[in-house]
C-alpha cells in the first residue's frame, strides 16, 4: 500500500496519546492548553488555519472592522461635543490592514510553536476516524483514551435560485475586501449580519438587510427593538419576512428579487454578503465508522458532551446551540473536568452569555422575560435607563436600557442590556448568575461614580422600589427611633 494512504495503515506513523483533539479554534486550542497543562499528551489536529473561525473569519476580524467603522462614525458625530464634524475619507485598503495587523498580533496564542512549546504535538491535516478508537491524519495514525471533535462550522449558503452564479461575500471572504462597497445587501439579520451591515454603513456604503424572519429573531424584543431603530436611524434598511426568490448580477451588480405580504419587490445592489446562519462542520470525518450521531444542529452529545462512542466528546459550534468563541472555550472546560476529574460539569447551554458588537451593544445572559415567566410564573422586571446615567450623559450613549429578570424571591434569572458597552456591563450579571447570587447581592457593592455600572446597582434596586413606602419597614423605623 502507498505511504499517501495512512487508512490502510500501512507506512503510516502511529500515535498513541492521552487526548486527541480535532480542531484547532477556540474550543480546541483552549482544551489542548489546558490539558497539556495538566500533564497529559496531547495531538492537535488542524487541516487549514490554527485559531480557526475567531481569529480568522469571525470575532477577531469583526470586531477590527467594527472599531475602523465606530472611527468613522465619530468622526461624522463629534459635533454635540463641540468639534466640528467631518465625513471622514475611509481608505478600505488602510482598513483590510487592521484587520490583517489584528489577526497578526493575535496570532502568536494560537501558533503552532506556542503550542509545540506547551507540549502540544500539532499535525497539519485533515482528521478522520476510521474506526472507533483510531484517527487518520495526513500520515498518521492517532489512538487515544479521549477523543475531542472541535471542528466548528461553515457558513448557510441558501439556495436561492441564481446565487451561484453571482458574486457574494461570507464571512470567509468578507474581511480581505479592500474597496469601497457602494450598496452592500447583506441576506441576515443575525448577530454576524447587523454587525456587518453597521460596519458597512459606517464605512459610506448604502446597506439593505433582508431577513427572512426576523432581525435578531431569537432576543427579547424590548432590547432588540432598541437596536434595531438606531440601525435603521443610520441608514440601513432592515427588512423582515420577505422570501427571496432570486439572485441575479454581475461583479459589481447584484438584483435580489423577493416576496413579501405586500408583494413582489426587488433591490439592486453593488454586492451582496450572505451571512444566514451557520453548519456544523461533520463531513469527511469518519463520523459513522466511529460510531457517532449527528442531528440538523451538529454532533449529538449528552449533558457532558459526550457523544455515542464513550472515548469521542464534541465542543463548539460543531454540537449546534448557542455559537461562541467563549461558548466553546467553556465546553473544553466541561471536558476537562469531566475526563481528568471524573466531576459532573455540564455546559451552560442557552445561560450562557452573548453579544451583539454594534453601537449600541446587545448584550445577554441567562433567561430572557418570556423565557422567565414560562419556567417561573410570577417573576419581577428590573429596568433602568441610560439616559439616567451621567457618564451615559457626558459621552452622548444614552440610548438603551437595562432589563432584570428575578423570580418572586429574588433569584436572578436573567439580564438583558442594550447601550453603550453592554458587553462590559453584562459580565457582573454572568458572575451572579453562575454564582447563584440573590438580586440584593447586586446592590451591596460600591460602584466608582461616575461610570455606566452604576445602571446595574440602579436596575437591582428597583427590586426594593417598593420598600420606603412598605408599612412594614415604616413600623420596624418608627419602633426603632423609639430607642433613641
Ligand atoms: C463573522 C463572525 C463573527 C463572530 N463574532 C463572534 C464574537 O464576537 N464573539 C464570539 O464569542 N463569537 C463570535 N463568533 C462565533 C465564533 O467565531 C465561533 O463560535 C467560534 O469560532 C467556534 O469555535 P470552535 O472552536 O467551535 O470552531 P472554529 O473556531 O471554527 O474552529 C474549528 C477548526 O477546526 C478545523 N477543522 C474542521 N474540520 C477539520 C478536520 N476534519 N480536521 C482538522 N481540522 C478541522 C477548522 O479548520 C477550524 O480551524 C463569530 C462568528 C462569525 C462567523
Ligand atoms: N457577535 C457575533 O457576531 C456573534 C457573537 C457570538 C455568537 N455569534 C453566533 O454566531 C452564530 C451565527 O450568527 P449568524 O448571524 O451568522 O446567524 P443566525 O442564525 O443568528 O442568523 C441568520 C439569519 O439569517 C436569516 N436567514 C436564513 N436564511 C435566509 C434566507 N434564505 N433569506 C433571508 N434570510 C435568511 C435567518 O432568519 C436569521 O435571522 C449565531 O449563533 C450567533 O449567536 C455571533
Amino acid at each position: 500500500m502507498p505511504k499517501d494512504n495512512p487508512e490502510s495503515g500501512a507506512d503510516s506513523q502511529t500515535i498513541e496519546t492521552d487526548f486527541c483533539i480535532i480542531g484547532a479554534g477556540s474550543g480546541g486550542l483552549a482544551l489542548a492548553a489546558a490539558a497539556a497543562a495538566f500533564g497529559q499528551r496531547v495531538v492537535l489536529i488542524e487541516k487549514h488555519k490554527m485559531g480557526g473561525d475567531t481569529l480568522n473569519y469571525g470575532s477577531v476580524p469583526s470586531k477590527a472592522l467594527l472599531a475602523s467603522a465606530k472611527r468613522a462614525n465619530a468622526m461624522r458625530t463629534a459635533s454635540p461635543f463641540g468639534i466640528r464634524g467631518v465625513e471622514p475619507l475611509i481608505d478600505f485598503a488602510g482598513v483590510r490592514e487592521h484587520i490583517k495587523r489584528t489577526i497578526a498580533n493575535a496570532a502568536p496564542n494560537a501558533s503552532p510553536e506556542r503550542f509545540a512549546g506547551l507540549g502540544v504535538r500539532v499535525i497539519a491535516a485533515a482528521g478522520k476516524f476510521v474506526d472507533k478508537s483510531t484517527v487518520v491524519a495526513g500520515d498518521f495514525r492517532i489512538t487515544a483514551r479521549r477523543f475531542v471533535i472541535a471542528t466548528g462550522s461553515a457558513p448557510v449558503i441558501p439556495a436561492i435560485s441564481g446565487l451561484q452564479d453571482v458574486p457574494y461575500f461570507t464571512n470567509e471572504t468578507i474581511f480581505e475586501n479592500a474597496k469601497p462597497l457602494p450598496h452592500l445587501i447583506v441576506i441576515g439579520a443575525g448577530a454576524t449580519g447587523l454587525e456587518l451591515a453597521q460596519a458597512y454603513r459606517r464605512l459610506g456604503s448604502q446597506v439593505t438587510v433582508l431577513d427572512a424572519a426576523q432581525a435578531l429573531g431569537d432576543e427579547d424584543p424590548e432590547l432588540a427593538a432598541v437596536l434595531l431603530t438606531k440601525l435603521s436611524s443610520e441608514g440601513i434598511a432592515i427588512r423582515e419576512g420577505v422570501r427571496i426568490t432570486r439572485v441575479s448580477g454581475e461583479p459589481g451588480r447584484v438584483i435580489v428579487e423577493f416576496e413579501t405580504a405586500r408583494g413582489a419587490e426587488r433591490v439592486e445592489g453593488s454586492d451582496l454578503l450572505v451571512i444566514a446562519g451557520r453548519t456544523a462542520n461533520v463531513a469527511a470525518l469518519g463520523l459513522e465508522a466511529a460510531g457517532i450521531r449527528t442531528s440538523e444542529d451538529g454532533i449529538k452529545v449528552n449533558a457532558g458532551l459526550r457523544t455515542r462512542n464513550h472515548r469521542v466528546y464534541a465542543i463548539g459550534d460543531v454540537i449546534g446551540g448557542p455559537l461562541s468563541s467563549h461558548t466553546a472555550a467553556e465546553h473544553a472546560e466541561v471536558v476537562l473536568w469531566r475526563t481528568l476529574f471524573r466531576s459532573h460539569a455540564k455546559a451552560a447551554g442557552r445561560a450562557s452569555p452573548r453579544v451583539v458588537f454594534t453601537e449600541p451593544e446587545f448584550a445577554h445572559v441567562g433567561l430572557s422575560e418570556s423565557e422567565a415567566r414560562e419556567k417561573h410564573g410570577k417573576i419581577h422586571v428590573l429596568r433602568w435607563p441610560y439616559h439616567e446615567n451621567h457618564r451615559a450623559q457626558a459621552e452622548g450613549t444614552t440610548d438603551g436600557h437595562i432589563k432584570v429578570v428575578t423570580s418572586k424571591r429574588g433569584e436572578i434569572l436573567g439580564a438583558g442590556i442594550v447601550g453603550a458597552d453592554a458587553g462590559e456591563l453584562i459580565q457582573m450579571w454572568s458572575l451572579a448568575i453562575s454564582q447563584g447570587l440573590k438580586i440584593k447581592a447586586m446592590t451591596q457593592w460600591i460602584s466608582p461614580y461616575p461610570t455606566l455600572s452604576e445602571i446595574n446597582k440602579r436596575a437591582a434596586f428597583r427590586y426594593f422600589a417598593t420598600s420606603p413606602s412598605n408599612p412594614y419597614v415604616r413600623k420596624v423605623i418608627a419602633l426603632l427611633a423609639k430607642l433613641g
